[in-house]
């Protein structure tokens, strides 16, 4: 992997480290509101509601934009005026802290998305 920050991708995104246990995912939780841990443990999703299908869209654009720049990705359905977006780090099945800054910034984008 290069040194230039830019080029960086997650770093458990790599694997070889343990998931996050539930105390510690949980502890992260109250700092991720409106998140909430699902498949035992392993998922981190919220849903967000919107006024409409566009509005959904350019989230869900703007969600994998961010994704892009980052090197990590999340699974997301949506629909009209609906998204949900689910962070985990597949290469250790489970969650990272990365995923819980993913997920802040997922929701600020949201912000953003419906003002
Ligand atoms: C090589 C590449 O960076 C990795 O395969 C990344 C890509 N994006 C990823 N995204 C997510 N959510 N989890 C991963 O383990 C992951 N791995």
């Amino acid at each position: 992997m290069s040194d230039d920050l830019t080029s960086r991708k997650c770093t458990p995104c790599q694997g070889g480290i343990p998931p996050l246990g539930k105390d510690e995912a949980e502890a992260l939780l109250a700092q991720a509101p409106g998140w909430l841990l699902a498949g035992s443990g392993k998922r981190l999703e919220r849903s967000f509601l919107f006024k409409n299908f566009r509005e959904a869209f350019d989230f869900v654009v703007a969600v994998g934009e961010l994704a892009e720049t980052q090197g990590h990705h999340p699974d997301i359905s949506f629909g009209w005026g609906w998204a949900t977006v689910s962070w985990q780090t597949k290469k250790i099945k489970g969650l990272h802290e990365n995923d819980f800054i993913m997920a802040a910034k997922t929701s600020a984008l949201a912000e953003s998305h419906h003002p």
